[in-house]
């Protein structure tokens, strides 16, 4: 069963550090789209319009070729999503550019007027890098990859010493942004969190509501369906329940109903999806369970609850159970039959588990 499904319950799941690099991946997607784009423009631009205004002992298509790349590289980012692929894409990037950098300054006098636009890279790029190391690597590459040209043709245009002083406060500055973002990010990704996590669980209970549960039971439902797991809907229902409210109040109800949500929760599974699906009426979905091992668990439970204290009696629960066993019934379909044999419970005198031998 998946694991979702089960951390899915709790409403207090800490935040992943994975769960979190995808989302940035999410929200870096389209600026890494956009700044490879922008890359092919302007080297483009910036190599065709040199060819202009300067010869170079460097080929005119050699000096060209970087962009066949680095249209590919946009060509590909247009779709990515996965933080890895987009990282390496934007490093390549970054790469290919400083290639092209040197194979257009190579010759030139002073040629290092190049180094100028190399030194908004990292300023222009910080914000992009989805871990610390590609910024690492990404701002290494910054530095390093005018270095040739600087060092190999003439330094009039601009000393290397000159240049280093520059790329450092580039650094500086790109590493602040990207402080700035990713701090702005992982906050707006702890709200987005914490506020999908409150509209799925029941405020009460803290078990998953209804609609949550029904949408994950559904999805769970017809992954056990296709890989042929059996599995048992339980619906359980408390006994008695507005007795309870009408004499010692709705405070004292919800008291008990919080306690017993604590009791049914222990009583599941890792791989068990549980729900508050009215009132006083829960959901359970048991993967992995043949009839007989469904009704023994729902005894467990009816067991295990009576140690739940109610004020005026004995807390007892009545729970009708139903076999997913027809390929492809609906999650409704089995709720239905489960409800129809918890409401014979109640008939038969509540406090006692009644199976749906309707089709099975
Ligand atoms: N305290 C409290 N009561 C609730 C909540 N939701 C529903 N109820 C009450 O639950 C009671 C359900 O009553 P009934 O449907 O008549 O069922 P019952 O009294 O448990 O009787 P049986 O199910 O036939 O055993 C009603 O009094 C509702 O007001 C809630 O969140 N908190």
């Amino acid at each position: 069963m998946h694991q979702p499904f089960a951390t899915a319950q709790r409403a207090d799941d800490p935040s992943h550090r994975r769960e979190y690099t995808h989302y940035l991946a999410h929200r870096m997607a389209p600026a890494i789209h956009a700044l490879t784009v922008l890359a092919v423009a302007a080297y483009l631009l910036a190599a065709g319009g040199r060819a202009f205004v300067s010869v170079s002992p460097v080929p005119l298509w050699l000096r060209l070729a970087p962009s066949v790349p680095l249209a590919l590289l946009a060509l590909v980012a247009r779709r990515e999503k996965r933080p890895v692929p987009l990282s390496l894409l934007a490093l390549s990037c970054v790469l290919l550019l400083e290639v092209g950098v040197n194979l257009n300054g190579i010759g030139q006098v002073p040629g290092q007027r190049l180094v100028l636009p190399g030194l908004l890279l990292p300023v222009a790029t910080s914000v992009i890098w989805i871990g610390r190391w590609d910024f690492v690597v990404a701002m290494a590459l910054c530095a390093l990859g005018p270095l040739p040209m600087l060092l190999l043709g003439s330094v009039s245009g601009i000393p290397v010493f000159q240049y280093t002083v520059y790329m450092t406060i580039a650094i500086a500055v790109a590493t602040v942004l990207r402080a700035f973002m990713t701090r702005t990010l992982f906050e707006q990704f702890r709200l987005e969190k914490q506020l999908r996590v409150q509209a799925h669980t029941d405020g009460l209970t803290g078990l998953l509501q209804r609609n949550r549960f029904l949408e994950l039971a559904r999805y769970a439902l017809n992954d056990l369906y296709v890989r042929r797991i059996p599995a048992a809907v339980l619906y359980l229902d408390v006994d008695h329940f507005k007795q309870l409210n009408d004499a010692f109040g709705h405070a004292a109800g919800d008291e008990v109903l919080v306690k017993l949500a604590e009791g049914l929760r222990s009583q599941m599974r890792e791989s068990d999806l549980l729900g508050r699906i009215g009132g006083e009426e829960f959901v359970a979905l048991l993967p992995g369970v043949n009839l007989q091992h469904a009704h023994s668990r729902a005894e467990q439970i009816r067991v295990a609850i009576r140690a739940v204290h109610r004020p005026d009696r004995l807390l007892t629960i009545s729970i009708g159970i139903v076999q997913c066993n027809r390929h492809g019934e609906s999650l409704e379909s089995l709720m239905s039959r489960a409800d129809n044999a918890m409401r014979q419970a109640k008939l038969n005198g509540r406090n006692q588990v009644v199976i749906d031998h309707s089709i099975a």
